[in-house]
């Protein structure tokens, strides 16, 4: 059977004022996939998550998810639709403890219920179960993007956007939330697009591959057969 394809981005064009970043931009998620885009800083990347999310309006294009249009649709309906959002940076309240970071998860639902039950997400992360009550601030870099991670699963989406989470992670613990998203796309079925500058841990983790510069996707394809001794020599400079 053909995996289904779970987001399209469509010739999409986004600008900050006079200022072009994306321009057009084609890209496809399917179901139980990991997919990555790589690029060199400023080139668009995190344009490209938050124009899929709402947060950022498309000037031109389709974005379409399960096959319904939600192009430009304010971020809580894209959260609702079932699209999660991990920012890069993170972004918990370090003077909350970690079960009400989680909790903060519940405004992407339209009933404030959890879609993925608390025990179950800390069966994924055992180590948000131990220091529950701790302030996220208090947490490693490596437990608080295990705690973002979290914290978007609680509404249960299907697609997770995720912006550099290995970003100033040691490599050990960049490989155990790799191993978390290949958990999640596999036991779960859910699909992850991933946008990183680290190709050996985008290696560990993807399907699918895209390479970005600016604003335009250069090149793609499959994990096993993408050349990334070129892709190396663009992203090392
Ligand atoms: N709010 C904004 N207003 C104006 N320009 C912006 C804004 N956000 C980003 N840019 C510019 O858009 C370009 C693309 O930025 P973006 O963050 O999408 O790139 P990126 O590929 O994700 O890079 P990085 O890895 O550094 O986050 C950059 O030149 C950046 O300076």
């Amino acid at each position: 059977m053909e995996p289904t394809t779970l987001l399209t981005a469509s010739n999409i064009i986004t600008a900050y004022d006079q200022s072009t970043i994306l321009w057009g931009v084609n890209l496809s998620v399917l179901q139980g996939t990991v997919t990555t885009v790589m690029g060199r800083n400023g080139v668009g990347k995190t344009t490209l998550l938050k124009t899929i999310m709402g947060l950022q309006k498309a000037r031109e294009g389709q974005v379409t998810f399960k096959g319904e249009h939600i192009t430009n649709l304010a971020p809580y309906k894209i959260a609702r639709a079932g699209i999660g959002y991990v920012p890069q940076g993170r972004e918990i309240i370090p003077k909350l403890t970690v079960q009400e970071n989680l909790q903060l998860g519940l405004e992407a639902t339209p009933d404030y219920k959890p879609r993925m039950a608390e025990e179950e997400i800390y069966t994924l992360f055992p180590i948000l179960k131990e220091f529950r009550r701790r302030a996220g601030g208090n947490l490693s870099g490596g437990q608080q993007q295990q705690l973002a991670i979290a914290r978007t699963l609680i509404s249960g989406p299907a697609l997770l956007l995720l912006d550099e989470p290995t970003e100033g992670l040691q490599p050990s613990i960049a490989i155990e939330i790799g191993d978390i998203l290949r958990q999640l796309v596999t036991t779960k079925g859910m699909a992850v697009l991933l946008v990183e500058q680290k190709i050996d841990f985008a290696k560990h983790v993807t399907d699918y591959f895209y390479f970005m510069e600016r604003g335009k996707m250069v090149k793609e394809g499959n994990a096993a057969t993408f050349d990334f001794n070129e892709l190396q020599e663009h992203i090392a400079v």
